[in-house]
């Protein structure tokens, strides 16, 4: 797998190594390494040791995983990458692996913890929490635990219910940690790494990051050449980031295409259409799908199957977008073969593209696209985050309005109804939908929240009394979350009478809905969207 952030130069040194039990933070791991400084690279944990260690690391890193270190066929690591004298650090499953093939004990005692977790350091000074309150908030997600830590270790923080929270041995040069230090969630978790690797490991933080702008620039007229591409343009900021990029490669052998799916929120589509061509100055084709989407999403009830769907019914748009330009540009026309993506690393991790990594749900750009796909892809952003994708839009010039954007789905609303999608539950939706965005934004909460999505429970009824009269409705679910980066989130803790006011206002103005609740799950163990 290659690396997190796209390099200008080639690494001067030997890398860390991110071994990948399938987790769903390694490419984050490997960007917190970068991010203090140190060159990193992703391996598969199937690789041999002999192998990973061929390569001169500096230190190693067990990742987190979703399997169980005693059960059948569970990744396992040769011992003999404890004893060469590199220094390791596992994370979760890398931490029980490393607790279990070095004699400790792991087992499932019923202490699961998701989310946020008091930590209580129990030797302050140690080399990884030198300088950490004793008491910090850190982010879980597991069902295992250690609960005897290999002889030589020293046992230097717990929880509440787990013992042995983290374990090092300087002698050996060897720690680890039963929580994810790479999540934003987790207090501390860059400085406990960086004492690893400064600390532990002994590397001197000298690596820096180069211009992704000018690296994929590069790359895009090496792919592209003088031939044509079409741009899935949604107006949030993946796809203004990734046509931006590819118009500087490639100019006016970009157009760009807008997909109304009928699944957008109100008022989006004529953003798009005025707000976005002014700012960017972009081609831009506007296609009116909705039909075809409604139709395909008919009886449609399973979240994974809404997802294929419209993985699928964008790409025949895409298709029938590069039919009509071909044909406008008469027979001299360069083909169509190219399609521009703005696809981010989380939305590949999320739908199981890392090695044994699990799937929590498709994309519709990645695992939702069909398997006769006749266009090349050109994703520019695909290694990268959200907060990564904002420099870089920033760095292009493009205004804050649309690089500050919060995200929406691909899939919109389709993926916000839980239950069939039909027009008249859209239209309801969009209304509730527009009554929340108002008021978060009138409120001045818009750059304080990631995203907010509303979900209408479709099947769900409740009773409830209006007008004197009893009702028995919809509930609408307000979703308001704070992250960095989309991998974790926690839910956002809005002002009451804000939320008092989006409640009224929904249950008064939007037919059918007599209930508004709020969720207050973190991710782990929710995701963002409900479906
Ligand atoms: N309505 C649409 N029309 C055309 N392409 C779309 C549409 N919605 C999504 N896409 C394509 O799918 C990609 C992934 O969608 P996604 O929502 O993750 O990104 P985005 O809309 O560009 O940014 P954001 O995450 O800020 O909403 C987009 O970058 C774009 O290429
Ligand atoms: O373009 C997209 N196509 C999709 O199929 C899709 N599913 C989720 N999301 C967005 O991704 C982020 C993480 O969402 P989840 O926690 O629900 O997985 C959040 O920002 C979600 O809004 C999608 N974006
Ligand atoms: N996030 C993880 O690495 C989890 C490890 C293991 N599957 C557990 O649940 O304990
Ligand atoms: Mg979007």
């Amino acid at each position: 797998m290659s690396s997190a952030i796209p390099v200008q130069s080639a690494p001067d040194n030997d890398p860390v190594l991110v071994v990948d039990f399938g987790a769903q933070y390694a490419q984050l791991i490997a960007r917190r390494v970068r991010e203090a400084r140190v060159y990193s690279e992703i391996v598969p944990s199937s690789m041999p040791v002999a192998e990973m260690l061929a390569k001169n690391p500096k230190a190693i890193i067990l990742s987190g995983g979703p399997s169980s270190v005693y059960e059948e066929g569970a990744p396992q690591i040769d011992r003999a990458i404890f004893e060469a004298g590199v220094p390791v650090f596992g994370m979760c499953y890398g931490f029980q692996l490393m607790a279990k093939t070095l004699g400790g004990t792991v087992d499932n005692n019923g202490a699961r913890e998701y989310g946020r977790t008091p930590l209580t350091v129990s030797r302050s000074g140690s080399t990884l929490f030198e300088g950490v309150p004793a008491q910090h908030s850190v982010w879980m997600s597991h069902g295992d635990a250690c609960s005897a830590a290999p002889e030589g270790f020293a046992v230097t923080a717990s929880t509440d219910l787990v013992p042995v929270a983290a374990f090092e041995n300087d002698e050996a040069r060897l720690y680890g940690v039963q929580y994810h230090p790479e999540v934003l969630h987790s207090d501390h978790g860059q400085q406990i790494l960086e004492h690893f690797l400064y600390r532990g490991a002994g590397i001197a933080p000298t690596w820096t990051t180069g211009s992704v702008v000018e690296e994929q620039v590069a790359l895009i007229r090496e792919q592209v050449g003088d031939k044509r591409a079409i741009c899935g343009l949604s107006g949030g900021v993946d796809s203004a980031v990734a046509a931006a990029l590819v118009n500087r490669a490639i100019g006016d052998q970009l157009t760009c295409v807008y997909v109304d799916h009928g699944l957008m929120r109100k008022g989006e589509t004529e953003q798009v259409e005025k707000d976005f061509v002014a700012a960017t100055g972009v081609q831009l084709k506007v296609v009116d799908a909705s039909e075809r989407f409604l139709n395909a999403l008919k009886g449609v009830t399973d979240p994974e199957e809404k997802r294929k769907i419209i993985g699928r019914e964008f790409i025949r748009v895409f298709e029938q977008a590069q039919a009509e330009i071909i044909a406008e540009a008469g027979e001299h026309g360069e083909s169509v073969d190219f399609l521009v993506q703005g696809t981010l690393y989380p939305d590949v991790v999320e739908s199981g593209g890392g090695e044994g990594t699990a799937n929590i749900k498709s994309h519709h750009n990645v695992g939702g696209l069909p398997e006769d796909l006749q266009f090349q892809l050109v994703e520019p952003l695909r290694k990268l985050f959200k907060d990564e994708v904002r420099m870089v839009g920033q760095e292009l010039g493009l205004p804050e309005e649309i690089v500050q954007r919060q995200p929406f789905p691909g899939p919109g609303l389709g993926i916000r109804i839980v239950g069939e999608v039909t027009k008249e539950r859209l239209d309801l939706l969009r209304d509730a939908d527009a009554i929340a965005r108002e008021e978060l934004t009138a409120a001045g909460l818009d750059r304080e929240i990631w995203q907010c999505p509303v979900v209408l429970l479709a099947d769900v009824r409740s009773v409830g009394v209006q007008g004197d009269g009893r009702t028995y409705g919809h509930p609408i679910v307000l979703r308001p979350v704070s992250s960095e980066d989309a991998m974790t989130a926690d839910w956002s803790r809005l002002p009451y009478d804000v939320l008092a006011k989006i409640s009224t206002r929904i249950t008064n103005e939007v037919r059918d809905v007599n209930r508004v609740v709020v969720d207050v799950t973190s991710k782990p163990p929710g995701t963002i969207e409900w479906e």
